[in-house]
């Protein structure tokens, strides 16, 4: 195995020092025959998780695999990614869990956690096999049905008091389907501008409000994704102060982007949940610095061209994220690495319970770790994306920051800003 010293690199952001990379470790003594990458100016963070990515296999492996998927992912400075359910066959059983995690090991760039279906197909209508999911291999611990909501309260009742016995969690996708019908955007000003149906905020706030009463009644854990707006931002804020055992996710594009771009009409900004307002933005970022908001996950959600470049109405909701998501973080964060590492790899991993990932680079720890250049900028450019999918909203901006290398156990997934395999 080979070793790498890492010469001159500041270690999220302190004074330039030589990093030791050896036996899949942070090491430390004498270099040796290491490999020597020259560091200077680059920024070392611990390998970011990134708790929601659709990698679309099975099922829709012209849009992404797996392997495509982890390649994205390493590329974007990520170690470990937690693959949601709605794959087809739906990730609903032990059988499919293992199957992902499997290929997961074999493409061997990041760590591949699987995320099992809360209700069997999705449909909202029975609990899938939880308990054989969590004893399964791919040991799944976090549970969501993703894409749908589960709108009956009843069973989300019972999701949460199923997991508690392994302290698992349920990831809620928050929207109250009865006020989302024929939804396309974000329900404002914009959407009456444009005459197109509106999905209000309300519809997720609701069910933020409903969730958290229910896991505090419960005593479980509730995560919920993706949270878009201002109002969401309040009832999480309200739940944390009662001690309820709630965390939160933003995705990069509500930290960016707002309904605005809608006006396009160009199915690329399509997405659920939708785009909001500039001052949703403003208030998703102020939470997430303050904490209200734990963590920043991409909601990566490829889809094959003939699902996104057709009208908006029938266009899929859903971008592409994991190679961008570092870059629009840093131009909303700026180099606040202590807080970038907090929110996008330490806490995703706690949530998770996931070991090895989110550790500091002191010696001894695993070397899952990410190199970054602050000062370069790229502008985006779709058809160099290694995932199978182009539906990125940020072609032709330039964002700053590019990632060098990325190593997971010691071993380069990315060097040169290139994937080794
Ligand atoms: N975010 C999306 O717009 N789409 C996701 C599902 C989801 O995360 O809700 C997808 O699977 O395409
Ligand atoms: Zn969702």
């Amino acid at each position: 195995m080979t070793s790498y010293l890492l010469r001159g690199v500041s270690v999220l952001g302190a004074d330039p020092a030589d990093l030791l990379i050896r036996d899949g470790v942070v090491s430390s003594g004498a270099a040796g025959d290491a490999e020597v990458i020259d560091a200077a100016g680059l920024v070392a963070l611990p390998g970011l998780v990134d708790l929601h990515t659709h990698l679309r296999e099975p099922g829709r492996e012209d849009a992404e695999t797996v392997e495509t998927g982890s390649r994205s992912a390493a590329l974007g400075g990520y170690t470990a990614v937690f693959a949601m359910a709605n794959t087809s066959p739906v990730a609903d059983t032990a059988g499919v869990v293992e199957q992902v995690w499997r290929l997961g090991k074999e493409a061997g760039l990041v760590d591949v956690q699987p995320i099992g279906a809360v209700t069997v197909g999705l449909a909202g209508r029975q609990l899938a096999e939880l308990g054989a999911m969590a004893s399964s291999a791919a040991n799944v611990r976090i549970f969501s049905d993703d894409g749908h909501c589960v709108a009956d309260p009843r069973l989300m009742r019972r999701a949460l008091e199923y997991v508690k016995a392994f302290d698992g969690i349920i990831a809620q996708h928050a929207e109250e389907p009865r006020l989302t019908e024929g939804a396309q955007m974000h329900e404002g000003e914009v959407s009456t501008r444009l005459g197109l149906t509106g999905w209000p905020a309300v519809a997720e706030e609701a069910i933020i409000a409903r969730d958290v009463l229910l896991a505090e009644h419960v005593g479980s854990r509730l995560h919920v994704c993706h949270v878009s707006t201002a109002g969401s931002v309040e009832v999480l804020r309200q739940a944390k102060a009662r001690g309820v055992r709630v965390t939160a996710e933003v995705t990069p594009h509500h930290l960016l982007l707002t309904d605005e771009l809608a006006a396009s009409y160009d199915p690329v900004y399509k997405v659920n949940p939708p785009l909001r307002t500039a001052s949703d933005v403003e208030a998703l970022r102020a939470a997430l610095i303050e904490g209200v908001i734990d963590i920043v996950a991409t909601d990566h959600a490829p889809h094959a061209t003939e699902d996104k470049e057709c009208e908006w109405a029938y266009a899929r909701p859903g971008m592409v994220g994991l190679e961008t998501a570092l870059p629009v973080v840093l131009s909303v964060l700026g180099d606040r690495w202590d807080l970038i590492a907090e929110r996008m790899s330490r806490t995703p991993a706690r949530i998770a319970g996931l070991t090895g990932h989110g550790t500091d680079l002191s010696v001894g720890q695993p070397a899952n770790l990410t190199l970054v250049d602050p000062s370069a900028r790229r502008v985006v450019d779709p058809s160099e994306l290694a995932s199978k999918s182009r539906n990125t909203p940020y072609a032709g901006t330039t964002l700053p920051g590019r990632i060098v290398a990325t190593f997971l156990r010691g071993e380069p997934t990315v060097l040169d800003g290139k994937a080794v395999k």
